[in-house]
């Protein structure tokens, strides 16, 4: 089986080195050139565990090339996923721009049946345009050839995004009716079967049903943690621990552990801007969608929670405060600075007059650039801002400790080692990565989320 996956990020990267991985021909496309030619030349641009070594070996056995052009690349494959992003547009609207850019792509370049696979997270109808401008151009090329638009959503996480990919818990495929459809669902099923056939976990629904369901299901996580985040916040003022909490309610198989981590609230490349998109499609329907409004702001006020710990603590005013800072990403094993909260936590202690030295095991790269960019019109803050080669590097000389990302690296530190580093014995965890009474047995004044109210 040949297909062509538009779009070489976080999911046409992996979807092309996972499917190629099965045994399909696979071309990656993307209109980046520079990423392409890094591809080509064997370096990932991204960080994703394992992906590497999948790539290497793809390419080594032919079954995966990279390309620019789009019309090498579509041309003689039956099924063509798009994977370009989907980013918040200013009014909180996902920005179709770059699926519609797609379609046209593949509009001017089919060459025979085609499915049109949407694995891009968009809103209810657009496949429909989809559709819609892949018919007209192929009417200006005066050419006949019949075509499906289907929606895949994906559901991967980063950092796990191979294992998820290739142990999906459901395959959603949205197809139309009638016997095209049935023709885009026999192929379809012919490329996911290697990952479906042992458990039936294909979901067949209709188009608008399947684009929904994605943003259904980022809504729920995004709900659990927002949820948690508020209890968290009563927790800290009552005297409770949200960790007994989390696992008091997690326990009731109805309710189950998985995402009811309070925290900083949730950020990355997906559940802050396709909770925006949602929001924006409910007020183009007239329909209220008032959890889903609560999410956000709940998540908004999040945000600068961690903040308001640090300055009742320190002060307003933290000229002449040095701050540590462990973990940039969003979430442990990526480097993907998207929407991560240590970009506001960044900004607001350099904005109060702090100095600020972070480290991340992945994203110090990315993190440098998101810095240089969020920081742009402000040097001078930008001039109280280092990013260190490691973890330790990063504590030298610091009034506290802050730690942003829960990668597993920081999880069991030298606590004699990071007392001694420290100016003072002071940690403000945002990921809430310590049993308060250790940290109070080793000596630490340990503020976390939910964790250390008033008893
Ligand atoms: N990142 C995730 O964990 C994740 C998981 C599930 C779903 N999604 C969804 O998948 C989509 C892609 O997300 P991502 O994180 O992979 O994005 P990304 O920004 O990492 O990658 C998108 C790629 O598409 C390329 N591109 C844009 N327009 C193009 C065009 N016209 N032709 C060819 N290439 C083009 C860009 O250069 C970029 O490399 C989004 O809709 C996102 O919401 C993302
Ligand atoms: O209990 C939890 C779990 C997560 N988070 C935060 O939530 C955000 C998102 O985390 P996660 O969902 O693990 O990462 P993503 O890679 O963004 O994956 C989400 O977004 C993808 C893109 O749509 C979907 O495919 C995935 O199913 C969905 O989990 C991060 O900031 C996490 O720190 C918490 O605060 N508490």
């Amino acid at each position: 089986m040949k297909i062509a996956v538009i779009g070489s990020g976080y999911v046409g990267l992996v979807t092309g080195a996972c499917f190629a991985d099965l045994g399909v021909d696979v071309v990656c496309v993307d209109s980046n050139t520079d990423k392409v030619q890094r591809l080509q030349r064997g370096e990932i641009p991204i960080y994703e565990p394992g992906l590497n070594t999948m790539v290497e070996q793809a390419v080594a056995n032919e079954r995966l090339q990279f390309t620019t052009d789009i019309a090498q690349a579509v041309a003689g494959r039956s099924i063509v996923f798009i994977a370009v992003g989907t980013p918040s547009s200013e009014d909180g609207s996902a920005d179709l721009g770059h699926v519609l850019q797609a379609a046209q792509a593949i509009g001017q370049t089919i060459d025979g049946f085609t499915v049109v696979v949407d694995k891009s997270t968009v809103p209810v109808g657009t496949a429909d345009r989809v559709h819609a401008v892949i018919a007209r151009q192929l009417q200006e090329r005066g050419v006949q050839h019949a075509f499906v638009v289907a929606s895949n959503p994906e559901f991967l996480k980063e950092g796990a995004a191979i294992d998820d990919f290739m142990r999906p818990d459901r395959v959603v495929l949205g197809l139309p009716p009638g016997e095209l459809g049935l023709k885009a669902r026999a192929l379809l099923d012919d490329l996911y079967a290697p990952l479906t056939r042992n458990h039936q976990r294909t979901l067949y629904m209709d188009v608008r049903s399947a684009e929904l369901t994605k943003y259904a299901a980022n809504a729920m996580l995004a709900t659990r943690i927002s949820f948690m985040n508020e209890l968290a916040n009563l927790a800290d003022v009552v005297g409770a621990d949200i960790e007994s909490v989390r696992q008091g309610i997690g326990s009731d198989r109805r309710i189950g552990y998985d995402f009811l981590y309070a925290g900083l609230g949730y950020g990355g490349s997906c559940l802050p801007k396709d909770i925006r998109a949602l929001r924006d499609t409910g007020r183009q329907y007239g329909v209220r969608l008032g959890v889903i409004d609560a999410v956000e702001e709940a998540n908004a006020h999040q945000k600068k929670v961690l903040l308001q710990k640090i300055t009742t603590r320190l002060g307003e005013d933290l000229t002449g405060c040095h701050f540590a800072l462990w973990g940039l990403a969003f979430k442990p094993n990526t480097d993907d600075m998207r929407d991560a909260p240590s970009r506001y936590v960044v900004r607001e202690l350099l904005r109060r007059g702090a100095t600020v030295c972070g480290y991340d095991p992945a994203a110090m790269a990315e993190a440098h650039h998101a810095f240089v960019h969020d920081l742009a019109d402000q040097p001078d803050w930008l001039a109280r801002l280092r990013l260190t080669e490691s973890a330790d590097a990063a504590l030298a000389g610091a009034d506290a400790l802050v730690i942003l990302t829960e990668w597993k690296a920081f999880r069991t530190p030298h606590f004699g080692k990071l007392r001694a580093a420290l100016r003072q014995p002071l940690v403000f965890d945002g990921r809430n990565l310590y049993p308060p009474h250790r940290m109070q047995a080793e000596g630490f004044e340990y503020h976390a989320i939910g964790r250390c109210g008033p008893a």
